[in-house]
Protein backbone atom coordinates (compact mmCIF):
# COMPACT_ATOMS: atom_id res chain seq x y z
CA UNK A 1 0.00 0.00 0.00
CA UNK A 2 1.68 3.26 -1.64
CA UNK A 3 -0.87 6.35 -0.07
CA UNK A 4 -1.25 9.37 -2.41
CA UNK A 5 -3.10 11.39 0.35
CA UNK A 6 -2.80 11.38 4.12
CA UNK A 7 -3.96 8.38 5.91
CA UNK A 8 -5.85 8.14 8.96
CA UNK A 9 -3.18 7.73 11.92
CA UNK A 10 -5.07 5.91 13.77
CA UNK A 11 -5.46 7.38 17.48
CA UNK A 12 -5.07 4.24 19.97
CA UNK A 13 -6.89 4.81 23.36
CA UNK A 14 -4.92 2.64 26.65
CA UNK A 15 -8.11 3.50 28.87
CA UNK A 16 -8.92 0.01 30.79
CA UNK A 17 -6.08 -1.40 29.37
CA UNK A 18 -6.31 -4.77 31.21
CA UNK A 19 -9.66 -5.38 30.05
CA UNK A 20 -9.36 -3.74 26.72
CA UNK A 21 -5.83 -5.72 25.96
CA UNK A 22 -7.58 -8.19 23.10
CA UNK A 23 -9.28 -4.90 21.37
CA UNK A 24 -5.79 -2.60 22.28
CA UNK A 25 -3.38 -4.86 20.59
CA UNK A 26 -5.70 -5.45 17.26
CA UNK A 27 -5.71 -1.53 16.78
CA UNK A 28 -2.15 -1.22 17.62
CA UNK A 29 -0.84 -4.37 15.04
CA UNK A 30 -3.51 -2.96 12.51
CA UNK A 31 -1.74 0.95 12.70
CA UNK A 32 1.92 -1.19 12.53
CA UNK A 33 1.33 -3.15 9.58
CA UNK A 34 -0.70 -0.83 8.13
CA UNK A 35 0.26 2.75 8.26
CA UNK A 36 3.72 2.59 10.10
CA UNK A 37 2.64 4.97 12.53
CA UNK A 38 -0.33 5.60 15.00
CA UNK A 39 -0.99 8.17 18.30
CA UNK A 40 -1.86 6.73 21.96
CA UNK A 41 -4.12 8.72 23.75
CA UNK A 42 -5.29 7.86 27.56
CA UNK A 43 -1.62 7.23 28.08
CA UNK A 44 -1.70 8.42 31.60
CA UNK A 45 0.75 11.15 31.00
CA UNK A 46 -0.53 14.45 31.75
CA UNK A 47 -0.94 17.31 29.51
CA UNK A 48 0.45 18.91 32.68
CA UNK A 49 3.14 16.65 32.96
CA UNK A 50 4.24 17.17 29.42
CA UNK A 51 3.99 20.57 29.25
CA UNK A 52 6.73 20.04 32.46
CA UNK A 53 8.70 18.29 30.99
CA UNK A 54 9.01 20.31 27.65
CA UNK A 55 9.59 23.54 30.30
CA UNK A 56 12.47 21.57 31.30
CA UNK A 57 13.94 21.06 27.83
CA UNK A 58 13.66 25.03 27.10
CA UNK A 59 15.30 25.94 30.22
CA UNK A 60 17.83 23.13 29.31
CA UNK A 61 18.87 24.69 25.66
CA UNK A 62 18.34 28.26 26.86
CA UNK A 63 21.89 27.31 29.47
CA UNK A 64 24.92 29.28 27.57
CA UNK A 65 26.44 26.66 24.86
CA UNK A 66 29.75 26.56 27.14
CA UNK A 67 27.12 25.39 29.96
CA UNK A 68 25.44 22.57 28.07
CA UNK A 69 28.90 21.59 26.58
CA UNK A 70 29.76 20.00 30.33
CA UNK A 71 28.14 16.94 28.90
CA UNK A 72 29.72 16.53 25.06
CA UNK A 73 28.21 14.11 22.83
CA UNK A 74 30.21 10.99 23.02
CA UNK A 75 30.24 8.74 19.87
CA UNK A 76 31.19 5.76 22.26
CA UNK A 77 27.61 5.79 23.84
CA UNK A 78 26.09 8.33 21.79
CA UNK A 79 24.52 10.12 25.08
CA UNK A 80 25.37 14.01 25.64
CA UNK A 81 24.92 17.71 24.01
CA UNK A 82 25.42 18.03 20.27
CA UNK A 83 24.71 21.53 18.31
CA UNK A 84 23.99 20.86 14.47
CA UNK A 85 26.29 18.04 14.68
CA UNK A 86 24.17 14.61 13.18
CA UNK A 87 25.32 14.51 9.68
CA UNK A 88 22.40 12.55 7.58
CA UNK A 89 23.22 10.37 5.13
CA UNK A 90 19.65 10.64 3.48
CA UNK A 91 20.92 14.62 2.66
CA UNK A 92 24.56 14.70 2.89
CA UNK A 93 23.62 17.68 5.40
CA UNK A 94 23.78 17.89 9.11
CA UNK A 95 20.51 18.77 10.91
CA UNK A 96 20.06 22.07 12.02
CA UNK A 97 18.81 21.18 15.70
CA UNK A 98 20.38 20.88 19.19
CA UNK A 99 19.59 17.91 21.09
CA UNK A 100 20.66 16.08 24.53
CA UNK A 101 20.74 12.00 24.35
CA UNK A 102 20.19 10.61 28.28
CA UNK A 103 20.14 7.60 29.39
CA UNK A 104 19.31 5.75 33.21
CA UNK A 105 23.45 5.83 33.95
CA UNK A 106 24.64 8.77 31.50
CA UNK A 107 25.66 12.29 32.78
CA UNK A 108 22.58 14.57 33.16
CA UNK A 109 22.66 18.32 33.97
CA UNK A 110 22.59 19.14 37.62
CA UNK A 111 20.19 21.04 39.15
CA UNK A 112 22.08 24.06 39.40
CA UNK A 113 22.12 23.80 35.48
CA UNK A 114 18.44 23.28 35.77
CA UNK A 115 16.69 22.89 38.95
CA UNK A 116 14.59 19.53 39.27
CA UNK A 117 15.66 18.53 35.99
CA UNK A 118 16.54 15.15 36.88
CA UNK A 119 14.14 13.92 39.28
CA UNK A 120 11.49 15.23 36.91
CA UNK A 121 12.92 13.42 33.76
CA UNK A 122 13.62 10.36 35.54
CA UNK A 123 9.83 10.02 36.02
CA UNK A 124 9.27 10.74 33.21
CA UNK A 125 11.11 7.92 31.88
CA UNK A 126 9.79 6.14 34.57
CA UNK A 127 6.13 6.91 32.42
CA UNK A 128 7.19 5.97 29.02
CA UNK A 129 9.31 2.53 30.00
CA UNK A 130 5.58 1.78 31.43
CA UNK A 131 3.69 2.50 27.82
CA UNK A 132 6.57 0.67 25.92
CA UNK A 133 6.05 -2.16 27.77
CA UNK A 134 2.46 -1.98 27.37
CA UNK A 135 2.43 -1.74 23.66
CA UNK A 136 4.98 -4.29 23.54
CA UNK A 137 3.70 -6.58 25.15
CA UNK A 138 0.52 -6.36 23.07
CA UNK A 139 2.87 -6.46 19.38
CA UNK A 140 4.46 -9.64 21.60
CA UNK A 141 1.12 -11.48 21.80
CA UNK A 142 -0.19 -10.61 18.34
CA UNK A 143 3.31 -11.88 16.93
CA UNK A 144 2.94 -15.32 18.52
CA UNK A 145 5.11 -14.96 21.25
CA UNK A 146 4.37 -15.38 24.99
CA UNK A 147 3.15 -11.24 26.20
CA UNK A 148 6.64 -11.30 28.08
CA UNK A 149 8.32 -12.18 25.23
CA UNK A 150 10.01 -8.78 25.11
CA UNK A 151 10.06 -8.18 28.58
CA UNK A 152 13.80 -9.36 29.23
CA UNK A 153 15.27 -7.94 25.97
CA UNK A 154 13.63 -4.51 27.03
CA UNK A 155 14.89 -4.99 31.15
CA UNK A 156 15.14 -1.04 31.80
CA UNK A 157 17.47 -1.82 35.09
CA UNK A 158 20.04 -4.21 33.09
CA UNK A 159 23.54 -2.87 32.86
CA UNK A 160 23.51 -3.42 28.53
CA UNK A 161 20.26 -1.56 28.27
CA UNK A 162 20.66 1.19 25.34
CA UNK A 163 17.51 2.44 26.02
CA UNK A 164 17.39 6.63 25.73
CA UNK A 165 15.69 9.47 26.01
CA UNK A 166 16.17 12.65 23.58
CA UNK A 167 15.18 16.02 23.78
CA UNK A 168 15.62 18.17 20.62
CA UNK A 169 15.31 21.45 19.52
CA UNK A 170 15.40 22.97 16.15
CA UNK A 171 15.91 26.84 15.97
CA UNK A 172 13.58 29.19 14.65
CA UNK A 173 14.39 30.07 10.81
CA UNK A 174 13.57 31.91 7.95
CA UNK A 175 12.71 30.89 4.44
CA UNK A 176 14.69 27.57 5.00
CA UNK A 177 14.58 26.13 1.67
CA UNK A 178 17.32 23.81 1.06
CA UNK A 179 17.97 23.01 5.05
CA UNK A 180 16.34 20.09 7.02
CA UNK A 181 15.61 19.84 10.64
CA UNK A 182 15.82 16.52 10.62
CA UNK A 183 16.74 14.35 7.20
CA UNK A 184 14.71 11.79 6.00
CA UNK A 185 15.31 8.58 8.17
CA UNK A 186 13.77 5.44 10.22
CA UNK A 187 14.30 4.78 13.67
CA UNK A 188 16.96 2.02 14.17
CA UNK A 189 15.54 1.14 17.62
CA UNK A 190 12.51 -1.53 18.67
CA UNK A 191 9.81 1.84 19.43
CA UNK A 192 10.11 5.21 19.14
CA UNK A 193 7.45 7.36 21.63
CA UNK A 194 7.13 11.02 20.29
CA UNK A 195 5.86 13.98 22.33
CA UNK A 196 5.30 17.25 20.36
CA UNK A 197 3.98 20.72 21.12
CA UNK A 198 0.68 22.42 20.19
CA UNK A 199 1.67 24.96 17.62
CA UNK A 200 5.47 23.44 16.70
CA UNK A 201 4.40 21.63 13.55
CA UNK A 202 7.11 20.36 11.13
CA UNK A 203 7.09 16.67 11.27
CA UNK A 204 6.04 14.86 7.88
CA UNK A 205 5.78 11.20 7.53
CA UNK A 206 5.90 8.29 5.00
CA UNK A 207 3.24 5.83 5.64
CA UNK A 208 2.35 2.18 4.06
CA UNK A 209 4.23 -0.99 3.80
CA UNK A 210 6.00 -0.09 0.35
CA UNK A 211 7.48 3.24 1.32
CA UNK A 212 11.13 2.03 1.47
CA UNK A 213 12.49 3.21 -1.03
CA UNK A 214 16.12 4.78 -0.34
CA UNK A 215 15.46 7.51 2.41
CA UNK A 216 11.98 7.24 1.18
CA UNK A 217 13.08 9.75 -2.08
CA UNK A 218 10.36 10.02 -4.00
CA UNK A 219 7.67 8.65 -1.71
CA UNK A 220 5.04 11.03 -0.57
CA UNK A 221 5.58 12.28 2.70
CA UNK A 222 2.51 14.14 5.03
CA UNK A 223 2.86 16.48 7.85
CA UNK A 224 1.92 15.30 11.23
CA UNK A 225 0.64 18.23 12.92
CA UNK A 226 2.24 18.60 16.83
CA UNK A 227 -0.07 18.51 19.22
CA UNK A 228 -0.02 18.32 22.93
CA UNK A 229 -0.99 15.43 24.69
CA UNK A 230 -0.91 12.46 22.33
CA UNK A 231 2.40 10.58 21.59
CA UNK A 232 3.29 9.79 18.30
CA UNK A 233 4.69 6.39 17.95
CA UNK A 234 6.25 4.34 15.38
CA UNK A 235 7.98 1.42 15.29
CA UNK A 236 12.27 1.31 14.41
CA UNK A 237 14.14 -1.32 12.58
CA UNK A 238 14.91 -3.82 15.41
CA UNK A 239 11.36 -4.59 15.73
CA UNK A 240 11.08 -4.53 11.80
CA UNK A 241 13.62 -7.07 11.82
CA UNK A 242 12.22 -8.80 15.26
CA UNK A 243 8.85 -8.93 13.25
CA UNK A 244 9.97 -10.75 10.42
CA UNK A 245 9.33 -7.43 8.74
CA UNK A 246 5.20 -7.72 9.73
CA UNK A 247 5.63 -4.61 11.86
CA UNK A 248 7.31 -1.85 9.26
CA UNK A 249 9.65 0.66 10.32
CA UNK A 250 8.80 3.67 8.45
CA UNK A 251 10.63 7.04 7.33
CA UNK A 252 9.46 10.64 8.71
CA UNK A 253 11.46 14.13 8.86
CA UNK A 254 11.12 17.02 10.10
CA UNK A 255 11.34 20.72 7.88
CA UNK A 256 10.99 24.45 8.44
CA UNK A 257 8.93 26.24 5.74
CA UNK A 258 11.18 26.54 2.85
CA UNK A 259 9.56 30.29 2.35
CA UNK A 260 8.62 32.49 5.75
CA UNK A 261 8.93 32.33 9.72
CA UNK A 262 9.13 28.49 11.54
CA UNK A 263 9.04 29.73 15.30
CA UNK A 264 11.25 27.01 17.48
CA UNK A 265 10.27 23.28 17.66
CA UNK A 266 10.90 20.99 20.39
CA UNK A 267 10.07 17.45 20.96
CA UNK A 268 10.91 14.73 23.16
CA UNK A 269 11.70 11.11 21.87
CA UNK A 270 11.59 8.12 23.91
CA UNK A 271 13.92 5.68 22.18
CA UNK A 272 13.04 2.12 23.31
CA UNK A 273 16.08 0.19 21.64
CA UNK A 274 16.22 -2.56 24.55
CA UNK A 275 19.60 -4.25 25.47
CA UNK A 276 22.66 -4.85 23.69
CA UNK A 277 23.12 -8.44 24.38
CA UNK A 278 19.38 -9.58 23.26
CA UNK A 279 19.13 -11.36 20.67
CA UNK A 280 16.74 -10.46 17.58
CA UNK A 281 14.72 -13.66 16.51
CA UNK A 282 11.50 -13.51 14.82
CA UNK A 283 8.44 -16.06 15.07
CA UNK A 284 9.57 -17.54 11.66
CA UNK A 285 13.36 -18.13 12.92
CA UNK A 286 14.96 -16.77 10.40
O1 LIG B 1 11.54 15.91 16.34
C1 LIG B 1 10.87 15.09 15.79
O2 LIG B 1 9.67 15.24 15.65
C2 LIG B 1 11.45 13.84 15.22
C3 LIG B 1 12.71 13.40 15.85
C4 LIG B 1 13.19 12.13 15.24
O3 LIG B 1 12.63 11.62 14.32
C5 LIG B 1 14.36 11.44 15.80
O4 LIG B 1 15.07 12.04 16.63
O5 LIG B 1 14.57 10.28 15.44
FE1 LIG C 1 13.19 9.56 14.10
Amino acid sequence: MVFDTMPVVPAVSLKDFDVRKEDITKELVEACEYTGFLTLVDHGITVEEINAQFELSKAYFSLPHDVKARIPHDVKTNNGWEYKSQLRPSTQMVDQKESLWLMRRSQWPSDEEVPGFRKTTSNFISKCENISDKVLSCLSLALGFPESYFRNAMDVTADDNLTQLRMLHYMASENAAGTWRAGPHTDIGCLTLLFQRDGEDGLEICPGRESQHSYGIGDSFFPLGAKTGPIVVNIGEMLMAWSDDRLKANFHRVRAKDVGFSPDRYSIAYFNTGRKSAVMQGPAKK
